[in-house]
């Protein structure tokens, strides 16, 4: 069976915790803290494998997650790392989180995407003795590491999609011009599947070709197995249009050919505007007069006619080699951008509102924000991502808003937890 969605769980692994720890040593009576930080969690990773072309697998196994980080211990050990996690998939699979829809990653190149980052170590008691505080009894928890629901969805990276009514003959056509031997028989919706093909043009060159089954009157609306499938085409930059030419099915090839097209149209704009090449097929069948009667009709319409038989395989390599030199002037496959935001535990936290700004005689704004002390220890500001970050939480949380509001100049001072900073806005 075919499977091109699931749903699956991915959890990132947590940071070990930091230790609590003293230095001992015979004849010294009171050591310093030496406890070691934990390791940093395992990211989850999605990986193209370019045998896999279903999403099958995700059916039975649900649960994605990577290894935790290892406890620091003492003597200023530090914990292992957890190993990331490693999730192969095929190409063109769209990654969303479940809950928003949102588009987390498009994983049509073979880039790695880390899709669930393992949460950091906690820092151990070593870091924490200060003039004031010699004996430090605590040290940091490590962070939960990041836990998605995701929704796969498997859209084939085709150059060419096949579309036309059933049994008009688009797996034979497939079967015959590519490597990919679909199941043949005489009675509708035979390929349940959409089925891709590579088809080989000269010595290193091939283009990937799809069948689109199922498309029948209504198939834009739901009817039929067509509104599933057709998800399939829409990466396609090309679409061959087969027909039936000798009416075999008592349907006529004209009506079939705009149905057809009506339907994509209805789907979606830009798949029925994407340049079609028509096949007349199972011109074996036809009269001279349907395949002329049809000719006339197709280039009426602008659009290049190409008379073939399948079954026969004539005129099926003028087909592909016209198929091959149209590729060659098309923009490649469209790329979805990701727009998934991730949630930010801090900016969640109701505490994130809670704040206080006073201005001092001498001028600085002193921010007093209970949220902000964690994140002030962990960001470097020479780092560009977690600079950004910052700014974020500054945003979001309504301190800059405040700041203004009190009339603060691009070159005053802020003050957070004795870290001055200018420029701020
Ligand atoms: N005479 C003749 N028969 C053909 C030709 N091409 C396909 N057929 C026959 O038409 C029937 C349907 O062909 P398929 O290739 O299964 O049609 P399809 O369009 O892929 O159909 P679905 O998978 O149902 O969408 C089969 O019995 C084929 O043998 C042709 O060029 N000439």
């Amino acid at each position: 069976m075919f499977i091109d969605r699931a749903k699956i769980l991915v959890k990132a692994g947590s940071g070990g915790n930091g230790a609590v720890s003293f230095h001992r040593e015979k004849y010294v009576n009171a050591g310093g803290p030496d406890g070691g930080d934990g390791g940093k969690g395992g990211n989850v990773v999605f990986q193209v494998d370019k045998h896999l072309n279903t999403l099958i697998d995700f059916r039975y196994k649900k649960k994605y997650v990577a290894e935790d980080g290892q406890n620091g211990s003492g003597k200023r050990c530090s914990g292992k790392s957890g190993k990331d996690l490693i999730v192969k998939v095929p190409l063109g699979t769209i990654i969303r989180d479940a809950e928003s829809g949102e588009i987390m990653a498009d994983m049509s190149d073979y880039e790695p995407v880390v899709l669930a980052l393992g949460g950091k170590g906690g820092a151990g008691n070593q870091h924490f003795a200060t003039s004031t505080r010699q004996i430090p009894r605590f040290a940091k928890p490590g962070v939960p590491g990041e836990m998605y629901w995701l929704n796969l969805e498997l859209k084939l990276i085709a150059d060419v999609g096949l579309v036309g009514f059933p049994n008009v003959g688009k797996s034979t056509l497939i079967s015959v011009v590519s490597a990919a031997k679909p199941k043949i028989a005489n009675y509708h919706f035979t390929t349940l599947a959409p089925v891709l093909g590579v088809v080989q043009v000269g010595m290193d060159d091939t283009f990937v070709m799809a069948d689109i089954p199922g498309l029948v009157e209504g198939a834009s609306e739901g009817v039929g197995l067509g509104h599933d499938f057709l998800r399939h085409v829409d990466r396609c930059r090309l679409i061959v249009h087969v027909v039936d030419v000798s009416g075999s099915e008592s349907r006529d090839p004209i009506e079939d050919f705009e149905k057809i097209n009506y339907e994509l149209q209805n789907f979606d704009e830009g798949l029925a505007s994407r340049p079609q090449l028509v096949a007349a097929n199972k011109c074996d069948m036809a009269s001279e007069e349907q395949i002329a009667t049809f000719e006339s009709y197709v280039k009426k319409q602008g659009l290049p006619f190409f008379r073939i038989s399948a079954a026969t395989t004539e005129g099926t390599r003028e087909l592909v080699n016209a198929v091959w030199a149209k590729l060659q002037d098309l923009p490649p496959v469209k790329i979805y951008e990701p727009t998934f935001v991730k949630p930010d535990p801090v900016l969640q936290s109701e505490s994130t509102r809670q704040f206080t700004i006073e201005k001092g005689s001498d001028g600085v704004y002193y921010v007093d924000a209970p949220f902000m002390e964690q994140i002030m220890q962990s960001v470097n500001m020479d780092d560009y991502e977690s600079l950004q970050y910052f700014q974020r939480v500054l945003r979001e949380s309504g301190i800059i808003d405040k700041l203004e509001e009190m009339g603060i100049q691009q070159d005053d001072t802020v003050d957070l937890f004795g870290f001055q900073f200018n420029y701020i806005l």
